[in-house]
């Protein structure tokens, strides 16, 4: 029997309306969730807060001192050095209460991590977490904080090797930073790679460095890509790598900025892509924790997080919308499933096979230097 622990809590949920552009998310995914009867299935945690230390396992003391100083302030403006400082300001504008936010969130993928730790779950979900661009001491992207790098640091106390997957569209550039040197945790992201689109990191040359070198794996795409060319690379390069690295444990970053239909984004997945990377994910039946990130069309994210829930539990869930408490957003249609947009697809059959040769062409040396890891480790 699966156990899969959920995080669900209403004060998390006052703390994340803080971001205007995402409020109610997690609301409306937490009552679609109760409205297909997935909760009586799932271990539903209350968060628990980050403690200070837990934070700083990643985060600098100034950046996090800073916060502290800020937690009280309405308006930058009114606060002495209140130039862009630790990227707060315009790209991250301050939120009231921001040390007390960051320590909620923080806190949220922790308390999902913890429950893999102490083995009372096999699969944790954290659909209040997934903020890949904070870095060691600076806010990014809004993400003030990383609660994936502090749940990986966290994960690695139990488990040796971390393999990091982000769906996301835009580049995971705070974990890949903050795990650039190391070989225990593989950071892998597939985003959107074009200039002028945030954050510009992520080109496919980017592997890692010192003894991290190929343990960085980055796959450009360009606009418009779909859910069977994004599912024949996923499949295509993770066979590779977990041949390769063997993880103990996954961290998967489920941003669904990347679906059909998003403000932001301008990929064009369905649930599909999504779900086929999420199905693939389960059959290695390794410790495994989801998180969420970006998605700004607030109903799809809904659709989209609550389907790979249902997914986890193993649970065929009905097309047709719930009656919930947000019921009347899911109109006109009230179904779940999200529509493929007419963009075009500009990535090739031949820039997807480019990327999955070149990328496992790299992973094969890595491959090498792992059996001589392995061989190594058994003289
Ligand atoms: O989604 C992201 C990053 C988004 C982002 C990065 C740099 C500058 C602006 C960004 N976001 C937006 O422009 C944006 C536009 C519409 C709705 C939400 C948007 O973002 C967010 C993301 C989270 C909270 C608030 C706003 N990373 O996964
Ligand atoms: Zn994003």
């Amino acid at each position: 029997m699966k156990k899969v622990t959920f995080i669900c809590d209403r004060s998390l949920d006052n703390q994340l309306n803080k971001l205007e552009q995402i409020a109610d998310r997690s609301s409306l995914v937490n009552h679609l969730v109760h409205g297909y009867g997935l909760n009586s299935k799932l271990i539903v945690l209350k968060n628990v807060i980050a403690k200070d230390d837990e934070v700083l396992s990643f985060h600098s003391t100034d950046y996090i001192n800073h916060l502290k100083d800020l937690n009280d302030v309405k308006d930058i403006d009114e606060h002495e050095d209140n130039e862009e400082e630790y990227g707060l300001g315009y790209d991250c504008p301050l939120i009231y209460g921001i040390f007390d936010y960051v320590s909620a969130v923080v806190g949220s993928s922790l308390t999902a991590a913890r429950s893999l730790i102490d083995g009372s779950a096999n699969i944790a979900i954290n659909w209040y977490g997934g903020w890949h661009h904070a870095q060691r001491d600076e806010a990014r992207g809004f993400c003030y904080a990383n609660d994936i790098v502090c749940a990986i640091n966290l994960l690695r106390q139990k488990f040796q090797r971390v393999l990091y997957i982000d769906l996301d569209i835009h580049h995971g550039d705070g974990v890949e930073n903050a795990f650039e040197y190391s070989q225990n945790v593989l950071t892998f992201s597939l985003h959107k790679y074009e200039v002028g689109f945030y954050p510009g990191s992520g080109a496919i040359t980017d592997v890692g460095r010192g003894n991290g070198k190929f343990y960085s794996v980055n796959v450009p795409l360009k606009d418009g890509i779909r859910d069977e060319a994004y599912t024949k690379i996923f499949n295509r390069l993770l066979e590779v790598l977990m041949q390769a690295f063997h993880p103990d444990t996954l961290v998967v970053q489920c941003g669904c900025d990347s679906l059909a239909g998003d403000p932001l984004g301008t990929f064009n997945l369905t649930l599909k892509g999504y779900g086929n990377c999420v199905k693939t994910i389960l059959s290695w039946q390794k410790p495994t924790l989801f998180l969420g990130g970006g998605g700004y069309n607030i109903t799809n994210a809904a659709r989209c997080w609550t389907y790979l829930t249902s997914l986890i539990l193993g649970c065929n869930i009905a097309t047709d919308i719930p009656d919930n408490h947000f019921f009347e957003r899911y109109g006109p249609g009230f179904d779940l499933d999200i529509a493929e947009g007419n963009r075009p697809d500009c990535n090739s059959e031949d820039d997807i096979d480019n990327c999955i040769s070149i990328i496992t062409g790299t992973q094969l040396i890595c491959f090498r230097h792992y059996l001589f890891v392995q061989c190594d480790s058994k003289n």
